[in-house]
């Protein structure tokens, strides 16, 4: 995407944020919405919004067949309650996952393009992606080049995207800003506006593996970016909060933001998904009402 293709497209959106006025935004929409979400009918939607994710050092192949197990399980022990959208794994234990899933209709999402850092040649992440795809990937999350992004070359940060959203195929691509690494609601603003034109699918606050991942700040200003974006083009994009989602009201807090800034219309679990490794066992305790430690 050339550089003046970029320019006339940011130029469509405003970009003056200031962030003091984002967070008394947030805050409000929170302090007037949050608490009627807390509900039951929520939290089980939540549970089939997840995107169960292990993305640790110590994964194996037979980990992760255990924790895919985990998901088989559920099924079985939870009828009334939905299963998780997708397993989120490193992009090696995408054949271990397709392996050892039965549950139709829960997606095979990988990390990918050298995560968490995106530090790596093009022709690395590209090959890393397609091996993730041909293993049984159906979602590729990706991280957008935030260095790039940091010195101005907006240009390169949408070639990067637009590239790897080629070597994603017929698989959704999620775009990682890593919002914790930008330096203000601006940037967040460009990014989201940026990572959607050069192909992102969904775009997602962080990896989960910086100092400052999910924020509810991030979010708010991610979902004004994908409403602007679909009432300026007509293309719907998913959101996905991921990165210390901690307590069931984090939870319920990305819930509220989607509902009042995008809608309805996102609130299934295609359009919104979140990204935790935690959420499950916090959200089927709640449910339960005692201490549940399933996955
Ligand atoms: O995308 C998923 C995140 O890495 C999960 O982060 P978390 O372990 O803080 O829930």
């Amino acid at each position: 995407m050339e550089t003046n293709k970029i320019q006339e497209a940011l130029g469509k959106y405003n970009l003056d944020l200031n962030d003091a006025q984002v967070a008394e935004e947030t805050k409000a929409l929170l302090d007037a919405h949050l608490e009627e979400n807390m509900t039951p009918e929520v939290k089980k939607f939540l549970m089939g919004s997840i995107e169960l994710t292990t993305l640790k050092t110590t994964d194996s192949d037979r980990s992760v067949m255990e924790f895919t197990d985990k998901v088989n399980q559920f099924d079985d022990a939870y009828p009334d309650l939905p299963h998780v959208a997708t397993i989120c794994v490193y992009p090696c234990f995408a054949e271990a996952v397709k392996e050892a899933l039965r549950v139709p209709g829960v997606e095979i999402a990988c990390v990918s393009g050298s995560f968490p850092s995106s530090q790596a040649r093009m022709e690395v992440k590209i090959a890393e992606t397609s091996l993730a795809i041909a293993d049984g990937a159906t979602e590729i999350d990706i991280v957008m080049p935030v260095g790039k992004f940091l010195e101005g070359d907006y240009e390169g940060v949408a070639e990067d995207i637009a590239e790897m959203k080629n070597a994603c195929g017929d698989a959704a691509m999620k775009v990682i800003l890593e919002t914790g690494d930008l330096r203000d609601s601006k940037d967040i603003k460009i990014a989201s506006i940026l990572s959607m034109y050069a192909g992102a699918d969904y775009i997602k606050t962080s990896t989960g593996k910086e100092k400052v991942s999910a924020t509810p700040e991030a979010a708010y200003i991610m979902c004004r970016a994908i409403k602007e974006y679909y009432d300026e083009t007509g293309i719907q994009i998913g959101f996905k909060p991921a990165g210390g989602i901690n307590t069931v009201a984090d939870a319920v807090t990305y819930y509220t933001i989607v509902k009042e800034v995008l809608g309805e219309k996102w609130l299934t679990n295609k359009w919104l998904r979140l990204g935790t490794s935690r959420l499950a066992n916090l959200l089927l305790s709640d449910i339960e009402g005692k201490e549940v430690k399933f996955f």
